[in-house]
């Protein structure tokens, strides 16, 4: 794909070429690739693993897929104002290393207590009294008597404080963006990688095997060791999945769905899930999408720990809280994991036209903004919820 020269108004692979016209044709493959299997689906009359299959099997398709998607993140999204790596990176340092995960087990077992003792009467906001600031620093007298206490737990086989390296999976990783962050031991798998440092591999084909009774170090030697392409992975391995623009692939609500408990089975206790999904429209636009996604996700096992609406994408953390589905899985079905693209064929996937690098100067205090600004929570522990 067309490298950019330093004026960034020319691609150096041609002089005909314009910055914004490869933008347009990188996004045009990728928006072209998803319409046409999502049109294979619809007239495939239920035989989907077969569709599925021969997309799986169409390199070339894919190869210019994967040169399109790296091109546009790489060089289009430079400063995209919904930076959903940087997004994914602040995340895991707040949940594991800044105290998210210590205030979480906290109110977990608040509620709990609350629970057994009958009533509101017995419970008051007090017992969780870091504030924001202390919080986002993981510093401040609160914190470090909670960090004395939780030093003592173990949840599953990972103890707090965290130590070593988040071990996370980057499923549909593409280019690998995580593979520069020191604090990650980042595994990228993908069905057509763009990068040599990404194994081949199709999630939902997955096998998972029986959880490794292993040692944290000698986990991280045996994922730092598999064999590409990777066709089998044994479960709990994981402190954090990463969906990034993944599960709108999909043309089906159940291919979602199976990533999403497949994800369940591939992390320890307490491990982060993280979803991007793209939608540019108002952040009330899809408000009930997203709460069908939070209920059927939930129902799996996890438990939402953030969640916010950008311009362009909705960014989500789901923590894993049971090894079993809950009782609201009665209610939950692959059908909630919708999309508007399921029901319209013409829905324009607005993300990849809009250039970021051209974004004004109140564009870009947004972008400042959406990493500086916490919204005024009264207890830190929770959700950021903005819609
Ligand atoms: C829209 S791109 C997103 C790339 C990257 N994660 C990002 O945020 O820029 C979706 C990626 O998911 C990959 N993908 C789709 N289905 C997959 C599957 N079943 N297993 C692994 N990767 C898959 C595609 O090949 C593609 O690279």
């Amino acid at each position: 794909m067309h490298e950019m020269q330093e004026s960034n108004s020319r691609c150096s692979c041609c002089s005909e070429c314009s910055d914004k016209e490869c933008q347009e044709n990188a996004a045009g493959v990728v928006k072209q690739v998803h319409a046409r299997l999502r049109r294979k689906f619809k007239e495939a009359d239920g035989d989907f693993e077969r569709i599925w299959s021969e997309h799986c099997e169409d390199e070339d398709t894919l190869e210019e897929y994967a040169n399109a998607m790296q091109h546009l993140a790489e060089e289009h999204w430079s400063k995209n104002p919904d930076d959903r790596i940087a997004w994914c990176y602040q995340c895991c340092i707040d949940y594991f290393f800044s105290g998210g995960l210590k205030c979480a087990l906290e109110k977990d077992e608040r509620t709990k207590q609350f629970l057994t003792s009958g009533g509101a009467n017995n419970f008051t906001e007090t017992q969780c009294s870091c504030t924001a600031d202390e919080y986002a620093a993981g510093s401040g007298d609160n914190l470090s008597s909670l960090s004395a206490a939780t030093a003592l737990y173990s949840y599953n086989s990972f103890k707090l404080p965290f130590t070593g390296k988040v071990r996370l999976i980057d499923v549909g990783s593409c280019y690998n963006p995580f593979l520069k962050y020191e604090d990650f031991l980042s595994i990228g798998i993908d069905i057509s990688p763009a990068v040599e440092s990404v194994y081949k591999c199709d999630f939902l084909n997955l096998q998972l095997h029986p959880p490794l009774q292993l040692a944290e170090d000698t986990l991280d030697t045996y994922l730092k060791n598999l064999k590409n392409p990777v066709d089998e992975l044994p479960r709990e391995s994981f402190h954090v999945v990463v969906f990034s623009l993944l599960l709108s692939y999909f043309p089906s609500p159940y291919q979602r769905w199976i990533c999403c408990q497949k994800a369940h089975s591939l992390l320890q206790m307490n491990g982060l899930l993280l979803i991007i999904t793209p939608d540019s429209s108002h952040q009330n636009k899809h408000a009930s999408m997203m709460k069908s996604w939070k209920c059927a996700i939930e129902s799996m096992g996890f438990k939402r720990w953030r969640y916010i609406k950008y311009m362009h994408m909705h960014f989500m953390a789901f923590r894993k809280v049971s090894n079993q589905q809950s009782i609201l899985m009665s209610e939950a079905n692959p059908d909630m994991m919708y999309i508007p693209q399921d029901f319209h064929d013409n829905i324009e996937e607005c993300v990849f036209n809009d250039s970021f690098d051209n974004q004004s100067d109140s564009d870009e205090q947004s972008v400042k903004d959406f990493f500086t600004e916490l919204p005024d929570i009264q207890d830190p522990c929770d959700i950021l919820l903005y819609t």
